[in-house]
């Protein structure tokens, strides 16, 4: 259909996140620079048909969507991945350590704080998973009779030390979270010194001040990509021109 914008489509557990094309569309419309970016809802309808899209989460049958441009795991080419593995650390591995030209250890925060370490031959190198902050505030509002269930965006809030028990229940997670990305950080590091933490996901722009604070987490050692796993989608299933 003339004018139809390309984009692209990653299913996560917790949303959908597209890239969009630029007005330009065609080959520019898919260079970073010209991509648009939304994470939303999963719907409720078939969707505007995706040039690619991957999912680790669930697809309804309802979003109709094709098989023929689904991007399987044995599509992105990370070395050493196991078949298990899930495709957004495969897109995200791959990608960060392409774009870094070394080692990396991408944090994608996500439903899951997902730990994916690229080593410098550019081969998967294991990771960590631990529940992010969305699933950690709900596992305590449901496993105990005294917590609040919360819900909606999370923020570190500007109190340390919070009296308020909503407010410290979230300062609590944000502070495990970042505490948890930057050990790993230096355990990564102390096996390769240039390796850099490349940190994304829903939760990352909160994580990313905490994270600051450490002075071994310079500008150098620890990147923001927010896009890290759409952008990878995008080049290896790039627009026609
Ligand atoms: N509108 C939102 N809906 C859901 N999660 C959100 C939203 N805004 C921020 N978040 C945060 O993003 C995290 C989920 O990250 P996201 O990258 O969307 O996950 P996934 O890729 O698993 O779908 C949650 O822990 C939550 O704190
Ligand atoms: C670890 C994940 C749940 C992360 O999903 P996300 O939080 O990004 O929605 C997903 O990558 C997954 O289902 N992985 C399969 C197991 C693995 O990577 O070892």
């Amino acid at each position: 259909m003339p004018g139809r914008r390309p984009r692209w489509l990653l299913i996560g557990n917790s949303r959908w996140h597209w890239a969009l094309a630029g007005v330009g569309g065609g080959s520019s419309g898919s260079s970073e620079a010209d991509l648009q970016f939304a994470h939303l809802s999963p719907p409720a309808s078939a969707v505007e048909p995706p040039l690619a899209w991957a999912a680790v989460g669930a697809v309804p049958s309802e979003a109709a969507l094709s098989a023929a441009s689904r991007l399987q795991l044995e599509d992105v080419p990370l070395a050493g991945s196991p078949p298990w593995l899930g495709i957004d650390r495969a897109l995200a591995g791959w990608w960060a350590a392409r774009l870094s030209g070394g080692p990396v250890l991408v944090a994608d925060a996500g439903t899951v704080l997902s730990l994916t370490r690229v080593d410098g031959r550019g081969r998967f190198a294991g990771g960590r998973l631990m529940a992010g902050a969305a699933l950690q505030l709900a596992a305590m509002g449901s496993g105990t009779a005294g917590l609040p269930a919360l819900e909606g965006e999370l923020a570190a809030g500007a109190e340390a030390w919070p009296l308020a028990t909503a407010a410290a229940m979230r300062r609590g997670v944000v502070e495990g979270l970042a505490a948890a990305v930057r050990e790993a950080g230096r355990q990564a590091r102390a096996q390769e010194p240039r390796c850099r933490i490349v940190l994304t996901g829903g939760d990352g722009p909160t994580l990313l001040p905490l994270l600051r604070r450490w002075p071994e987490l310079g500008e150098d050692a620890l990147v923001h990509h927010p896009e890290l796993c759409l952008e990878a989608l995008v080049a290896l299933r790039p627009a026609a021109p």
